[in-house]
């Protein structure tokens, strides 16, 4: 498909057929890594498609491919039937609000000099329409809908707990209204009850405002919990994809069987039961009882 192409009712990212290999070391101990191998993945606007695997799998090259941070060798994505491989930094410089990501750990991802409306209203600096009082406007809303009250527009991050800085961290991702926000493990790093109320926030967004997240996560009992799909990554490759609770449930490939047992948090639903998120009937036992 050819760059800036579109089509109708596509779905928010395609990905098709994406590799990457990177070159370790130097000289005749070169080797090549194939981070990346032949992957298709598509996510549907207003859905959770998780990416799991264990460490090395791929994952996170998968997640910096599909934000084009990074250029496949092959392939091609597509952002709500746009193709965006192939154009140049400055074409894709436009869509880079379109895209966003939360990071794992919110103290690193946020600039220690900058305050919470400073961090938030940077999402906004293509948005040359806006006066000041507009873009305050915007970053106040935004604040509040992640549960941050006014006060905390002049705060830095160092005077934010862990819960918190998530917070301005996910608003400044969603402050452009993205048609794509990538959660690269947005949870790890927090304690388990603040962990529960940024999963809960996350959910509850996505209901609200029609979100699409494409989540990279360890934690099986957390993608059970958010993920309407499951893609599965061993070695680059794509070895399951599909609905979360089958992938759990009834999975087809034994590594996908050996990493969900491997996950003694990760329950099955009751049978009969439909998947339902609001139940977070896989969602481990701590992060249950504090949602
Ligand atoms: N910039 C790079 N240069 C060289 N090799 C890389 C680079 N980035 C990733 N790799 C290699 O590519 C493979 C996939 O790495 P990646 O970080 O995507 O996996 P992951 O599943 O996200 O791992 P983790 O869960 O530990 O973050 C690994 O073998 C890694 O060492």
């Amino acid at each position: 498909m050819s760059a800036g192409q579109t089509s109708r009712q596509s779905p928010v990212l395609e990905l098709h057929r994406l590799r990457k290999t990177f070159k370790v070391g130097r000289g005749p101990k070169a080797r090549k890594v194939r981070a990346v191998d032949d992957v298709s993945l598509t996510l549907d606007k207003g859905t959770t498609l998780a990416v799991v695997g264990e460490s090395g799998s791929g994952k996170t090259t998968l997640a910096r491919l599909a934000m084009s941070l990074l250029p496949p060798d092959d392939g091609d994505i597509l952002l709500n039937g746009r193709n965006l491989t192939g154009l140049s930094p400055r074409a894709l410089a436009r869509f880079r609000p379109s895209m966003q990501m939360v990071f794992q750990d919110p103290f690193d991802s946020l600039a220690p000099w900058h305050t919470a409306e400073q961090i938030v209203g940077s999402s906004l600096h293509l948005r040359r329409d806006l006066g000041p009082a507009e873009r305050r406007r915007l970053v106040v809303e935004v604040l509040e809908r992640v549960g941050l009250p006014q006060r905390f527009l002049s705060r830095y991050p160092h005077e934010l707990s862990g819960g918190q800085a998530q917070r301005v961290g996910i608003a400044r991702a969603i402050v452009t209204r993205p048609s794509l926000v990538v959660l690269d493990e947005p949870t790890s790093a927090l304690d388990m009850s603040v962990q529960a109320q940024i999963l809960a926030l996350l959910h509850e967004l996505q209901n609200e405002e029609q979100l699409s997240y494409l989540f990279i996560s360890h934690d099986l009992a957390v993608v059970r919990y958010l993920a309407d799909r499951t893609a599965v990554m061993r070695r680059g490759q794509m070895v399951e994809v599909g609905d979360t609770a089958k992938i759990f449930d009834r999975p087809e490939n034994d590594y996908t069987r050996e990493l969900v047992e491997a996950s003694p948090r990760v329950t099955a639903a009751p049978a009969g039961r439909q998947p339902d998120r609001a139940r977070a009937d896989g969602v481990s036992h701590r992060v249950r009882k504090a949602l």
